[in-house]
């Protein structure tokens, strides 16, 4: 499923009416058709319906829904929130046939009357604006949004809720709190920020006949979930060895932090890999070996319980995954600078790592096999020398941006995990709940990741697996036998079991 920004979307609209020929009267009567079928499923055959509708093609679909009830039997009523002059083109058409079937419109142009106008509805279809807002909402629509976000009337927004912007960046806004939206074509960038994401309250996608050609010329970016989890995971053949599956190497740990590269170790096995070694101190080896016991060891001179810098062959790994419990130290620094030097694999960094780069990125820049950085906000704020409310504004571009900069793979963990590629192309995970807020889950993270990225697949398709992986583990541990608040880093390893056994 592509996932789309406003531009985006009128670009696709543009493609499919001009270079394939499909009228937009077509297409909006396929999406207010599209939406009566989800909407029936959601209704009583004797519910009343309001539908408020704007000016632009989103009042359009609007009346076609408004027809589309009404031919069903339904008791409907349109509401018309802009003068008639305003309602021109398909979304006039649309009007036309609602009014010839026998419907019926009352214009209205303060908000206060809205409330008398609805008293007696048990739904209300939000159709006054769509991606084609521009700024704030302007009344009365404001003040009809101000009473729908205080009635208890079941409302359902179409597209998008009313007022929201579709992309990213805009956080003052007034905007309908939806119960359900209805998603025309695509869903917006809107539905994955953590501003935003909410007003749409449960959505679903209604595919209205935009062709896939269509989509992915205008959108790098798509929506991560199981139909391409399993498309994507490599096979295992029955005849395979432990060599064809991944050697990795993690490096990291402390005397202090013992229990972070062991997770990442054992999830790192857990997801697949063949064979994985741990370089750490003799303290930590002695410390983890009785929990680590698939995996290999490597010793690392230390400093204080911390790593010190070191040189020891790095090129017999298929991947490395540096950074975690390591310590923020010169020593470690240095560690990292000479192993993202001399690898001729994937390495990935993460934790501790990522402060280290921090201090002289060209480190990632200069290395010509893949770099992948897994940043949760804060740490990705403090790389971008921003603030993490300026980033979740706009966590699409900013990864992108830095994706492309730096010749990265970024993995921005959060609510909407967002994967980038150095190229541009981006998947928001549709796994993972609360469970995961708590220590350990980035390491686990780190070990998926380090057995995908040695798997038969693209960087990026082990990126959006390990965090499908990641995910999908807390949901099925959530749904079965754990809680949000009980779930540990250690059940998700365990939980990639119920992953595997569920979808592969
Ligand atoms: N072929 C198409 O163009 C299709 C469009 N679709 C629908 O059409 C929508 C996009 O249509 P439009 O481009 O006409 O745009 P919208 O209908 O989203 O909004 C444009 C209208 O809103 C008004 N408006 C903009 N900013 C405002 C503000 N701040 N305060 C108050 N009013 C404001 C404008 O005066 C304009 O009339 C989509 O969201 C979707 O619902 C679907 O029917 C599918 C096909
Ligand atoms: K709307």
């Amino acid at each position: 499923m592509y996932i789309v920004t406003a531009k985006e979307m009128y670009g696709i609209d543009h493609y499919t009416m001009q270079e394939l020929g499909v009228e937009g009267k077509l297409l909006m009567e396929n999406a207010g058709r599209a939406i009566c079928l989800k909407l029936e499923n959601l209704i009583e055959k004797t519910s009343r319906i309001c539908v408020i509708a704007g000016s632009g093609n989103n009042g359009g679909d609007g009346f076609v829904i408004a027809r589309t009830l009404l031919n069903n039997n339904y008791h409907v009523h349109v509401v018309q929130a802009v003068p008639d002059e305003k309602i021109t083109g398909d979304a006039l058409y649309h009007k036309n046939l609602y009014k010839n079937c026998g419907g019926t419109v009352t214009v209205i142009k303060e908000a206060e009357i809205i409330r008398e106008l609805v008293s007696d509805a048990d739904i209300i279809v939000d159709a006054m604006v769509g991606i084609g807002i521009r700024g704030k909402l302007r009344e009365p629509l404001a003040g009809i949004v101000r009473f729908l976000n205080q009635t208890e009337k079941f409302v359902v927004s179409i597209d998008i809720p009313s007022g929201l912007p579709a992309d990213e960046g805009l956080t003052d806004f007034t905007a309908v709190e939806a119960d359900c939206t209805f998603i025309v074509g695509a869903p917006k960038t809107s539905a994955f920020l953590e501003h935003s994401a909410s007003f749409y309250g449960e959505w679903e996608m209604v595919s209205i006949g935009f062709p896939p050609l269509a989509l992915r010329k205008y959108s790098k970016r798509m929506l991560w979930n199981e139909g391409n989890f399993q498309e994507s995971m490599p096979k295992r053949k029955l005849n395979s060895h432990k060599g064809d599956h991944g050697r990795g190497l993690v490096i990291g740990g402390s005397t202090e932090m013992p229990g972070s590269i062991a997770m990442s170790v054992k999830a790192a096995l857990k997801a697949g890999s063949g064979l994985i070694t741990a370089a750490t101190t003799e303290k930590v080896i002695q410390m983890i070996a009785p929990v680590s016991m698939e995996s290999t060891f490597l010793a690392l001179s230390e400093k204080n319980g911390y790593l010190a810098n070191h040189t020891f062959p790095v090129d017999s790994y298929d991947a490395i995954a540096i950074g975690i419990g390591m310590g923020r130290y010169e020593e470690t620094r240095d560690l990292v600078r000479y192993v993202l030097e001399q690898a001729k694999c994937p390495v990935i960094i993460d934790a501790d790592g990522l402060y280290h780069i921090k201090s002289d990125l060209s480190m990632i820049k200069k290395r010509s096999d893949p770099t992948i950085v897994t940043p949760h906000p804060g740490e990705m704020a403090m790389l971008l020398d921003i603030s993490v409310p300026e980033l979740l504004k706009e966590p699409f571009r900013y990864a992108a941006e830095f994706a492309g900069k730096y010749n990265v793979y970024v993995v921005l963990k959060g609510k909407y995990t967002i994967i980038t590629a150095p190229d541009g192309r981006q998947a928001v995970n549709t796994t993972g709940n609360p469970g995961l807020a708590k220590g350990g889950s980035g390491d686990v993270l780190t070990g998926i990741s380090l057995a995908m990225a040695m798997q038969d697949q693209s960087i990026f398709e082990a990126l959006c697996n390990a965090c499908f992986i990641h995910g999908k583990s807390a949901d099925l541990l959530v749904a079965n036998e754990h809680s949000f608040y009980d779930l540990l880093a250690s059940d998700v390893i365990k939980g990639i079991t119920d992953v595997y056994r569920t979808f592969s």
